[in-house]
């Protein structure tokens, strides 16, 4: 009953990207196994389901799985692509009568207020910088290097002896923001690019290849990249290490 659900694993600009006409793009508008959506998941437990994320694409991705709504959203950080579809959930809760539970640290809950500031009006905005409880998992979150885009939180999630964490926007972690990934069953990890040949300065998430390098020292049982730009063709071999999947919309894992 505890399983992850992957709701979108593109990275800010999803996939195709609008302005462009390379291959993988092309294949997403034709065929469409590239076509992704803003990163998120959906946590499914015996109590309580939950999302972590709301970017622009939330309606879409609660459409493609036949979702009519959902209570409760843990959000990592106040960039577009993962909050862009906060004022919709809040629209929602107002249509349905429900008030909608925002979790995530107070740092982002003061940014995701000074951009929009009605939310209140039918979402509760709960910080979780103490940690918090849904679904039964206990949850932890931390600030992670966004390289040029500032920080985002990872949060690690344990329930009945199971432990995985989410990390979809970080590059370059140091030791004590490494520290929490030690000792998962699955780490799920953002990777924009095989090789990102931008300037280090100019990046803000792990390429493949960096990534690799870090499952390789903290040896998950499992690991699963996401937040994948156009750079990535799911369908291509890249060798990656094993255990090392990408995944892609609609992927279901159990969490036990
Ligand atoms: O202060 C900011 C800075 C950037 N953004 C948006 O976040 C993403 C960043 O992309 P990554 O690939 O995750 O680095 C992009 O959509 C920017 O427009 C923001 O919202 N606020």
């Amino acid at each position: 009953m505890n399983r992850l659900i992957f709701l979108g694993t593109g990275d800010a600009m999803g996939v195709p990207r609008v302005y462009c006409d390379c291959l993988v793009c092309t294949e997403a508008r034709t065929t469409g196994t590239n076509v992704r959506l803003r990163s998120s998941v959906l946590i499914k437990s015996e109590t309580e389901d939950f999302m972590i994320d709301c970017g622009p694409d939330w309606r879409r991705q609660l459409e493609l799985r036949s979702l009519r709504f959902i209570p409760t959203i843990l959000v990592t950080h106040a960039h577009f692509d993962h909050i862009g579809g906060l004022p919709e959930w809040a629209d929602a809760c107002r249509w349905t009568g429900n008030r909608g539970r925002l979790y995530a640290p107070q740092e982002v809950i003061d940014t995701i207020l000074r951009q929009f500031s009605w939310l209140p009006g039918n979402l509760d905005l709960i910080p979780v910088d103490q940690g918090v409880q849904l679904g039964g998992w206990n949850i932890r979150g931390w600030r992670v290097n966004h390289g040029k885009n500032g920080y985002a939180y990872a949060y690690r999630l344990e329930k009945d002896g199971f432990s995985w964490a989410y990390c979809s926007d970080s590059i370059g972690l140091n030791e004590a923001e490494i520290l929490p990934l030690h000792n998962l069953n699955l780490l799920v990890l953002g990777t924009s690019f095989y090789h990102e040949e931008a300037e280090y300065a100019t990046r803000s998430v792990y390429d493949m290849l960096e990534a690799q390098e870090l499952v390789g020292r903290l040896k998950p049982g499992s690991t699963v990249f996401t937040h994948m730009s156009h750079d990535v063709d799911i369908t291509y071999n890249y060798g990656l290490l094993e255990g090392i999947s990408l995944a892609h919309t609609g992927m279901s894992l159990p969490l036990e």
